[in-house]
C-alpha cells in the first residue's frame, strides 16, 4: 500500500484504556508492533480512562493484560521498551473541564493518534473536549471504532459531531477485517494474478459465497448486541467491505482514495432490498440451545442478561446483487452467524461450468471450478481442478478425479507469524496510511442499504427463524441456494499450525 507519511514519533492516545477492545486487542497489538520494533523509538503511549490511577497502577494494569492476552510468555526486553513509554490521564470523556489538564500530556510539536476505543456516543465529547485544550491541528489523526451509528441517521450525526473538528483526511475508521491479511490479499490475488484478473467477471464466474461463521455466541456483551444484532455488528461493516473488495474494479492506484472510490461504486451499485422482495432474498436467525465442539452451550434468549422476548437476529443470510456491467446476473450470497459449529470465514468463487462435455457420460455434470479463498483461520487460497487420473483404462475412457491446487499460508510462510489485524491497523496509523480504513461515503452507503432491510424485516413482523447452536443456521438460508439449484460450500477448514 502506498504510504504518504513517514515513520516519525507520535503521541499515541488511546481513549478508553480500560475497555475490553483495549485490553484484549489494542494493547497486545502494540506490544506486537514493539517486539517486531515497528514503533518510532521515541513514540508515546498515553492511555486515557475515568478510573483514578497513578501511571505505575496503569503500567501494572497494562503488564496483566498483556501477560493474558499477549499469546504468548511476556519478552521481558520488549516490555521495558513498551512500559518506558506508558503514561496515563484520568478523564472523564462527557466532562469538558475534565480535559484541563490532558495537554501536559502531549506534546503539540509532534503528531498525535487519537484512538477512540469508547462508545460512539461518546466521541463528540472527546473531540469537543481535545478542542477545548486547544490541541487539534492538521497534524492530528483520530480512530474510530466501529459499528459508527446504529443506522444512516445516527451514523451521520456521529460523523457529523467528528467532522466540527477534523478533515476527513485525518479521520481513520476502522473496520478490523480489513487488516487481516488474507482479506488484504484479495488485492494482490485480484490483480497481480493475470488469470483472475481476466476471469472475474459475469462471463466467467457463476455465483460468489461469502461466509463469516461464529462459533462463540454473544460473549457477554448482551447489552451491545441485543441492540445491534448481526446485521449491524458484521454484515454493515465486515461483510459488505469483503463484498467490496471482491467486486470492485480495478484501482488506478493503491493509494486510499482510489480504493476507496472503487469499494463505493460497489455499494453504489447494490440492488435495494425492501419489503417487496425480503422474504425472497433474505434469512433471519437466532440461535436455540445446542452443542457448540461438544459443549452444550445455552439459547441466545438465556444468555445473561437477556430479554427473552427479544427477536434480534443472531444469523443472517442474504442473496446480494450487484447491478452493474461486470456483475450482472451474478448473485453473492452473503451468511454470517453466531453459535454456529466453527469459526471459519471464506470466499468461495464458482466459475460456470464448461458449456460442452467431451468426457462421456460418467461424467456428465463435470463440477465447476472453484476458487475458495480461506480468511480464517486455515489462511489460505485453493482451486478446484478436475485432473486425469493417471494410468489405463481397458476402454481407452479417461477417468476424471477433482483436485486441489492449495496454497497453505501456514505451509508456504512457515517462519512467519501472521499479525493479527489491529496491528496491521494501528501501524498504519501511526504511518498515516487511510488506504484500509473506511472512508465516510463507504458508511453512509452501506448503511442506506442495510436499513432498508433492516425496515423491511420490521414491517414484515415476521420473527427470527430459530436455528439450533452448533448448526449453519436455519433450514430457510439452505432453501435460499437450494432453489437456485445451488448450495453453501462446505467449509473444510482445520487450524494446521
Ligand atoms: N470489544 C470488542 O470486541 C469490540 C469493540 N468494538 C468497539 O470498540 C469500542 C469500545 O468497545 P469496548 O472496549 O467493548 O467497550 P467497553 O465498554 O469495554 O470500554 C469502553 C471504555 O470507554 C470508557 N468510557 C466510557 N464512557 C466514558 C467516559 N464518559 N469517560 C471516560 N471513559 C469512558 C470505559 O470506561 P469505564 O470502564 O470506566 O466504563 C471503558 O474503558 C466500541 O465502539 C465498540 O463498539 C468494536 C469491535 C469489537
Ligand atoms: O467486529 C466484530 O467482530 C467479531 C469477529 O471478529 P473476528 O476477527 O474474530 O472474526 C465479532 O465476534 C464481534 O461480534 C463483532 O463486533
Amino acid at each position: 500500500m502506498a504510504v504518504e507519511n513517514s515513520y516519525e514519533p507520535c503521541d499515541f492516545v488511546l481513549f478508553g484504556t480500560l475497555g475490553d477492545l483495549s485490553r484484549r486487542k489494542l494493547l497486545p497489538s502494540l506490544y506486537q508492533l514493539e517486539k517486531a520494533e515497528l514503533i518510532h523509538p521515541d513514540t508515546k503511549i498515553i492511555g486515557v480512562a475515568r478510573q483514578d490511577l497513578t501511571v505505575e497502577d496503569y503500567i501494572a494494569e497494562v503488564k496483566a493484560n498483556i501477560e493474558k492476552f499477549g499469546g504468548s510468555d511476556l519478552c521481558e526486553a520488549t516490555w521495558s521498551r513498551l512500559c518506558a513509554r506508558l503514561d496515563y490521564v484520568c478523564v472523564d470523556m462527557k466532562d469538558i473541564n475534565s480535559f484541563k489538564t490532558f495537554d501536559e500530556h502531549v506534546d503539540p510539536s509532534r503528531t498525535m493518534v487519537c484512538y477512540l476505543a469508547t462508545p460512539p456516543a461518546i466521541y463528540g465529547d472527546i473531540c469537543r473536549g481535545l478542542h477545548s485544550c486547544k490541541i487539534i491541528d492538521s497534524s492530528v489523526r483520530v480512530v474510530l471504532e466501529k459499528p459508527i451509528g446504529h443506522d444512516l441517521e445516527s451514523s451521520k450525526n456521529i460523523n457529523d459531531q467528528v467532522s466540527e473538528y477534523f478533515d476527513e483526511k485525518q479521520i481513520y475508521r476502522i473496520d478490523h477485517y480489513l487488516g487481516k491479511e488474507t482479506v488484504l490479499n484479495l488485492i494482490s490475488l485480484r490483480f497481480a494474478n493475470s488469470i483472475f484478473a481476466t476471469n472475474w467477471d459475469h462471463n466467467c464466474i457463476d455465483h460468489v459465497q461469502i461466509s463469516v461463521a461464529e462459533s462463540v455466541g454473544i460473549e457477554g456483551r448482551w447489552g451491545y448486541f441485543d441492540d445491534a444484532g448481526q446485521m449491524r455488528d458484521m454484515v454493515q461493516n465486515h461483510l459488505l467491505q469483503i463484498l467490496s473488495l471482491v467486486a470492485m474494479e480495478p484501482p488506478t492506484t493503491l493509494d486510499a482514495d482510489s480504493i476507496r472510490d472503487e469499494k463505493l461504486k460497489v455499494l453504489r451499485a447494490l440492488r435495494p432490498i425492501n419489503a417487496s422482495n425480503v422474504s425472497d432474498v433474505t434469512v433471519r436467525g437466532q440461535y436455540t440451545s445446542g452443542f457448540v465442539k461438544g459443549e452444550e452451550v445455552p439459547g441466545y434468549l438465556e444468555e445473561d442478561d437477556a430479554n427473552t422476548q427479544s427477536t434480534t437476529e443472531t444469523f443472517v443470510a442474504i442473496k446480494a446483487e450487484i447491478d452493474n456491467w461486470r456483475w450482472a446476473g451474478v448473485p453473492f450470497y452473503l451468511r454470517t452467524g453466531k453459535r454456529m459449529p466453527t469459526k471459519v470465514s471464506e470466499v468461495v468463487i464458482y466459475f460456470k461450468r464448461q458449456p460442452h462435455n467431451l468426457f462421456g457420460a460418467s461424467f456428465k455434470n463435470l463440477p465447476p471450478n472453484k476458487l475458495v479463498i480461506r480468511l480464517q483461520p486455515d489462511e489460505g487460497v485453493e482451486i478446484t481442478v478436475m485432473n486425469k487420473v493417471p494410468g489405463l483404462t481397458s476402454t481407452g475412457s479417461m477417468d476424471l478425479q477433482k483436485s486441489k491446487l492449495n496454497l497453505s499460508f501456514s505451509e508456504a510462510f512457515a517462519d512467519d507469524r501472521i499479525p493479527d489485524a489491529y496491528e496491521k491497523l494501528l501501524l498504519e496509523v501511526m504511518l498515516g496510511n487511510q488506504a484500509l480504513f473506511v472512508r465516510r461515503d463507504e458508511i453512509e452507503q452501506a448503511w442506506t442499504w442495510v436499513d432498508s432491510i433492516l425496515d423491511a424485516w420490521e414491517q414484515s413482523n415476521e420473527p427470527p427463524e430459530p436455528y439450533q447452536a452448533g448448526t449453519w443456521g436455519p433450514v430457510n438460508s439452505i432453501g435460499l441456494l437450494a432453489r437456485e439449484n445451488r448450495s453453501w460450500y462446505e467449509s473444510k477448514q482445520v487450524k494446521t499450525k
